[in-house]
């Protein structure tokens, strides 16, 4: 049996709402202790140290703002009496008894995990809800058997649901569902995969456990985690939900925009997209760099008006030598010229003995005419030859030598010659070239039938070069004598600092607790100067502690291999469904993760469905086109509507006004439409109703928005309209982006279709 009390329920008998206001006062004294100490930092007079403890402090800010709404949610009454409140951060008294617990707290587990037959020493869960700083509400769960059921606050839960869409993923710390829960605290090691049919929260819980291992993992705290989506329009829904939750120590990327200094923007064929993702590629790469690195033929260099043959066996000798040091391209490139200019050096100072020589051959035979003269003429004494210039029988002493290799460096000629045999490389020199030239292709051993696909492209690198780049940064390293510039100088010298802060705020874990009155992790993490990520995230040589990867069967095997560079530990959440998946066609997790993570994987399913029942039920024959086991998942809500209209005339009309009824009904509006169709509607649909937004940098907090399959997957809006399902499912990837677009309603799912409706939709109901 649940107790629920709404407000009006007499003067607070419970007196939780007198609890919640002494929560706040604490709140607002922590707040005002730690903008003090943040003040007093700032006042101490510039400097590195200062700012990197301001930063810290401002992140503890940012995390205690976080956490004004909704501050305290649960309430825990042990059978031993025991009171324990659950919020969004952890507070204690100034005496430093506990007073609230961060909902990821191992103390606050029993909120989400203890059940009528499980218990976990627990009498009653008590979900409080909140408007504000006032309490609206509160939900009894007593505990033991017999008693409840299976969602954890239902009515807070059902609260959230039936609340209109916003155009950005929320929050749910409050609600999380104990399947959710198992996938917040599971063990960060190794890839965990998320998987559930649409709309069963896998983001939500993948993101939560990402904001639960940044609380508790002091690793993952420090290196921050790395959030992957399929899209700017994605990010842009999701990013808002971890410093929704105190939690600024995330990066979110595209796989477009993984690699310092590009953007990916181009869209990529699907054949390119094939090509350019399989895992050959990295050895292709790997060649393109090795053929760039000396010569299987005799070079000819001019210095100083002579010829010389650096034959092609002591310029092996030299490549051998640098890639001896195991060194990337570029910084093995010192050892190479270093090689290669002695053999130059040699060359040059034995093309002079051999001059020499003959010219003391000529002497000699002068001299030996002069002695013949001297024969005839005993009396005259020889002449006296004065000893000139260095001992040139072709050995150099040190210093000669390093003379002479700079002489040699400084002629243009040489210097050419020698850069030509082992450039310094840019990883978009590399590609460019290697792109560019059929004959680098095929020796870098790309198959006849793939270069069409790799040849370079107008406009830009696209997301699938960007693995291929990143790989080639790996490979040739950077340009060690790059002048790093001021601006680049201060980011070095602050991230050294950051990593020296870092290391003694490992070691000061306890200082740090006492410093900042909080939950201990809490105050650890809050010890960490959080802001500085984004700019070390730009960095390619920083590796986060944990990687999410939202959508990821639109993951090449190459954007793996990235990702696994970016964090070596393998410590993933990985959402999504290889099946949905057409670019790269996996058939399974296992396939896609085994080449990369080995047996380090599990899964995890999550059975619950957050969607209307009507909406799912009318993809199902589509989810069931791409996985014929798909089985929708168990409703946590009820109703929700789902119809088809045949449109024979003007679709772009029919689709306004059809959006015009959907907005009049209330609720955001989304109209996927085939790529071909997207922009006449986006027009038409912002003439007729303002707030409409749609193209490539789509804003979804506006009223109507029109989306591809492929911008629309992982969103959600109350109210779908799918235009011309026939021309979705002719491409191949068809029933998957169809499976997409049918399931993003959160309430009602409107189809629009010129003719006949494909089979897979026939059981819709016609309106
Ligand atoms: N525990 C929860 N409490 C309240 N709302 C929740 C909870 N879990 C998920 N939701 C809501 O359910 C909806 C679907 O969640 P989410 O987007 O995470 O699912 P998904 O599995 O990633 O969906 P899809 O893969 O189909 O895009 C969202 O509106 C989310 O806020």
């Amino acid at each position: 049996m649940r107790d629920q009390r709404g407000p009006g329920a007499g003067d607070d008998p419970t007196g939780e709402q007198e609890h919640l206001d002494g929560l706040y006062r604490r709140l607002d004294e922590v707040r005002a202790a730690t903008r003090a100490r943040r003040d007093a930092i700032l006042a101490t007079g510039p400097g590195l140290e200062r700012d990197e403890a301001g930063a810290a402090l401002d992140d503890r800010l940012d995390r205690l703002d976080a956490a004004e709404p909704a501050l305290c949610f649960g309430r825990l009454d042990g059978v031993d009496g025991r009171v324990r409140y659950i919020g969004r951060v952890g507070l204690r008294t100034p005496e430093r008894e506990p007073l609230l617990l961060d909902w990821r707290a191992p103390a606050a587990r029993p909120f989400y995990a203890a059940t009528p037959d499980r218990p976990l020493g627990l009498r009653r869960r008590r979900h409080l809800r909140t408007r504000g700083r006032a309490i609206v509400g509160i939900d009894d769960e007593p505990l033991g058997p017999g008693s409840g059921g299976e969602l954890q606050g239902e009515r807070a839960l059902r609260d959230a649901l039936a609340a209109r869409r916003t155009g950005r993923l929320r929050e749910v710390p409050a609600t999380l569902q104990r399947e959710q829960d198992q996938v917040v605290r599971a063990d960060p090691g190794g890839v965990l995969v998320v998987q559930g049919g649409p709309g069963t929260g896998t983001t939500t819980a993948a993101l939560h456990r990402a904001a639960h291992l940044l609380y508790t993992d002091p690793v993952i705290g420090r290196r921050g985690v790395l959030v992957v989506g399929p899209s700017a329009a994605f990010l842009d829904y999701v990013g808002q939900v971890l410093p929704a939750l105190g939690e600024t120590r995330v990066v979110l990327a595209t796989v477009g925009t993984l690699h310092p200094g590009v953007v990916g923007a181009r869209e990529a064929s699907a054949a390119e997209r094939r090509v350019k993702g399989d895992l050959r590629m990295a050895d292709v790469v790997a060649r393109a760099v090795r053929n760039r690195q000396g010569s299987d033929r005799d070079v000819e260099v001019v210095y100083d008006g002579d010829t010389h043959v650096l034959g092609a066996a002591a310029i092996g000798a030299a490549v051998a030598e640098a890639r001896r040091t195991g060194l990337p391209h570029n910084l093995a490139r010192r050892v190479f010229r270093r090689e290669i200019l002695a053999e130059l050096s040699w060359l040059v100072v034995d093309a002079g003995r051999r001059l020499l020589e003959d010219v003391e051959r000529g002497l000699d035979d002068e001299l030996a005419r002069f002695d013949d003269l001297l024969a005839d003429r005993p009396d005259e004494a020889p002449p006296v030859i004065e000893h000139q210039g260095s001992d040139v029988d072709g050995l150099l002493g040190a210093h000669e030598r390093e003379h002479l290799e700079r002489e040699l460096l400084a002629d243009p000629a040489v210097a050419r010659a020698v850069e030509d045999l082992w450039p310094l490389l840019t990883p978009e020199q590399l590609l460019t070239d290697l792109f560019a030239d059929p004959r680098r292709l095929e020796r870098a051993g790309v198959p006849a039938a793939d270069r069409a696909a790799l040849a370079l492209p107008a406009g830009g690198w696209s997301p699938a070069d960007v693995p291929l780049l990143d790989e080639a940064a790996e490979l040739l390293g950077a340009d060690p004598g790059a002048d790093a510039g001021p601006a680049e100088r201060l980011r070095r010298e602050r991230i050294r600092f950051a990593r020296q802060m870092l290391a003694q705020a490992d070691l000061l874990g306890e200082r740090a607790d006492e410093v900042l009155p909080d939950d201990r992790a809490d105050a650890e993490a809050s010890a960490r100067p959080a802001r500085d990520l984004a700019e070390r995230a730009a960095d390619r040589t920083w590796t986060f502690g944990h990687v999410v990867v939202d959508e990821a069967q639109e993951l090449s095997p190459m954007a793996w291999r990235l990702l696994l560079r970016r964090c070596p530990s393998g410590s993933m959440t990985v959402t999504g469904d290889p099946r949905r998946g057409p670019a790269h066609a996996a058939a399974s997790w296992g396939e896609v993760l085994r080449p990369h993570a080995g047996s380090d994987w599990r899964v995890a399913t999550l059975t619950l469905g957050y969607r209307a029942p009507a909406v799912i039920a009318a993809a199902l024959p589509a989810l069931e086109a791409t996985d014929p086991q798909a089985r929708p998942p168990r409703p946590v809500r009820t109703g929700g509507t789902a119809w088809r209209r045949r449109v024979d005339g003007d679709l772009v009309g029919a689709v306004v006004e059809a959006a015009g009824q959907e907005l009049a009904a209330g609720g955001r509006v989304g109209v996927i439409a085939p790529e071909r169709l997207a922009p006449s509607i986006g027009a038409a649909l912002a003439a007729a109703h303002p707030g409409t937004s749609s193209g490539p940098a789509v804003d979804l907090r506006r009223d109507a928005v029109v989306l591809t399959p492929e911008q629309a997957r992982g969103l959600e809006v109350d109210a779908v309209l799918v235009v011309d399902p026939g021309a979705l499912l002719a491409d191949p990837a068809g029933p998957a982006a169809l499976g997409v677009a049918l399931t993003r309603a959160t309430e009602r799912l409107g189809i629009l279709h010129p003719g006949e409706a494909p089979a897979l939709l026939r059981h819709v109901p016609e309106r």
